[in-house]
């Protein structure tokens, strides 16, 4: 199967910063590739690039088949983090201004949550729906490239939920999705993942892949505020889920040693890391590499 998006070694730099730095990434048709990570670590950057909004300073991409082209918008929705709707016009016009520009005349019909609101200026409609417009408006002309950047940030989890459901059904039709998030509940929902910090590519693959390998260790104190304040001093990566503590990436022994200095008595589990806790530990990784 030929990919739909390569992209080898990209770099982008503006002036002496590099925002994406040696990345490589390929999506074939039906996966859902995420993009992760931190604020600033060169996702939107990476997806101009792809998008031929941006120039690599370094590096080869190709969207079907040739160089990113503002002439592959026929085959390619984008909902950018801002939308990119027309605030000003109802729902309906905004579906009509798409539909005119890619030449669609046989309109699907309007989720209900949109129908119900199809002659308000979309700047009144609600963020939950306003994406949904986005996404709506995105698929007309029945793209076999999808890039989300952030498609659900700032929405309810029903509505999140309803968009997932539309990224799926496209994945499963043959569309090819790439997706920035910073959720991790939807980036388990992926078929594979790449991760990036500072502009790099730190890991890549999918969630099993990703935090085969890596343990947690879950302490299970009476004193749970006492064993989370006695982790975070030792400057241990802990978190607190619920009333236990979790400790990523780090021996038993030293989460016992710090719990003894401390005077708190726990019993401890090891357990496979979560898909956010890797993420951490190769972010704290990468940070302290540079
Ligand atoms: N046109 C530009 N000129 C200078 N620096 C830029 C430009 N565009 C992006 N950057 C910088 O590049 C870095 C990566 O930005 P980018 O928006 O790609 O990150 P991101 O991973 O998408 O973050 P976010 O999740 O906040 O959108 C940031 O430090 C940003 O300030």
């Amino acid at each position: 199967m030929s990919a739909v998006v390569v992209a080898e070694n990209i770099t982008k730099k503006f002036g002496e910063f590099t925002a994406v730095d040696d990345v490589s990434l390929r999506l074939e048709p039906g996966e859902i590739v995420g993009l992760l990570g931190a604020n600033g670590a060169g996702k939107t950057t990476l997806l101009r690039v792809l998008l031929g909004l941006e120039v690599a300073t370094d590096g080869r991409a190709e969207v079907f088949g040739s160089a990113p082209a503002s002439s592959d918008r026929h085959a390619l929705g984008y909902v950018p983090q801002g939308l990119g709707l027309y605030l000003e016009l109802t729902v309906d016009q905004n579906v009509a201004f798409v539909a005119e520009a890619f030449g669609v005349d046989d309109l699907p019909p309007l989720p209900p949550t949109l129908a119900e609101v199809r002659d308000r200026q979309a700047a009144s409609i609600g963020l939950g729906r306003q994406r949904q417009l986005a996404f709506h408006c995105a698929l007309l002309h029945r793209p076999t490239l999808l890039i989300l950047d952030e498609p659900t940030s700032g929405v309810d989890p029903l509505a999140r939920a309803r968009l997932w459901d539309t990224i799926h059904e496209q994945a499963e039709n043959g569309v090819a999705v790439l997706v920035t998030t910073h959720y991790m509940q939807e980036a388990e929902q992926c078929s594979r993942l790449v991760m990036m910090s500072r502009g790099k590519k730190v890991a890549a693959g999918t969630t099993a892949e990703i935090t085969s390998g890596t343990r947690a260790v879950v302490v299970h104190a009476d004193d749970w505020a006492g064993a989370f304040a006695a982790l975070g001093d030792a400057d241990l990566p802990v978190v607190l889920s619920g009333r236990t503590s979790r400790v990523a990436g780090t021996a038993p022994d030293e989460v016992s040693a710090a719990l003894r200095d401390a005077g708190v008595e726990a019993r401890l589990e090891e357990v496979p890391a979560t898909l956010e806790e890797t993420m951490v530990l190769v972010e704290r990784a990468a940070r302290d590499e540079a």
